[in-house]
């Protein structure tokens, strides 16, 4: 069994996720004018706070490989690529084409693109593609909430024994305790917490 954190988000400062970005890169002037940092809404990233229990998480079991599910623009895939080894690897799965350029830019940047592999397509069907052989320490899932529990799925047949799988932004800003509340997010969370509860 997997060990499972479900973690909540607490508010963002999008100044410092472009801080960082901008720190890791050498060329942020070419960035800028490429508009290569501010094309994708950072302000619904990871917070550094959430980047750095990532990292203390990778770092605590020496993990080597990553998957993380909805990338963005690659803020959290930095902290997690940079607590791995020379010969870790990080496969950050994205939908849009858009934000799977801006991961590769910022990455490529941050001089970690020998570790990170980008790949573009609907999630679910590309976790459904790798086979369990191929198995990773933790597995990041932030992606869209309606499909957390089939990602949640395919996340438990691609840990490895004793791995991680860490579930962003469980608490919606907190409306999930109020059942009044539903949309399709809420009730992508809700679905993800009854079927862990029940199996
Ligand atoms: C909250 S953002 C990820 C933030 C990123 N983990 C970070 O902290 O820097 C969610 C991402 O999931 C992607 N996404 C949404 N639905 C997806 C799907 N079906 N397959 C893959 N990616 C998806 C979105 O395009 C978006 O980039």
């Amino acid at each position: 069994m997997p060990y499972v954190y479900f973690v909540i988000t607490v508010p963002r400062d999008a100044r410092h996720i472009l801080a960082l970005l901008n720190k890791a890169s050498s060329a942020s002037s070419q960035l800028a004018s490429t508009g290569g940092l501010h094309r994708v809404r950072y302000e619904i990233a990871v917070s550094a706070a959430l980047g750095k229990f990532l990292q203390s998480q990778l770092l605590a079991i020496k993990a080597k490989r990553v998957l993380e599910v909805g990338s963005l623009g690659g803020y959290s895939a930095i902290w997690m690529a940079r607590a791995l080894p020379g010969d870790g690897k990080l496969v950050a799965l994205e939908v849009e084409k858009l934000h799977a350029e801006v991961i590769e830019e910022n990455v490529r940047n941050a001089g970690l693109s020998s570790k990170v592999k980008v790949i573009l397509g609907l999630a679910h069907e590309s976790m459904k593609a790798m086979p369990s052989s191929e198995s990773f320490d933790l597995v990041f899932i932030d992606a869209d909430k309606p499909n957390s529990t089939n990602y949640f799925i395919e996340a438990k047949r691609l840990v490895r024994k004793g791995g991680i799988i860490i579930v962003d932004n469980v608490g919606r800003g907190g409306q999930l305790a109020d059942e009044s509340n539903s949309d399709e997010m809420l009730d992508g969370v809700r679905a993800l917490l009854r079927h862990i509860t029940q199996t």
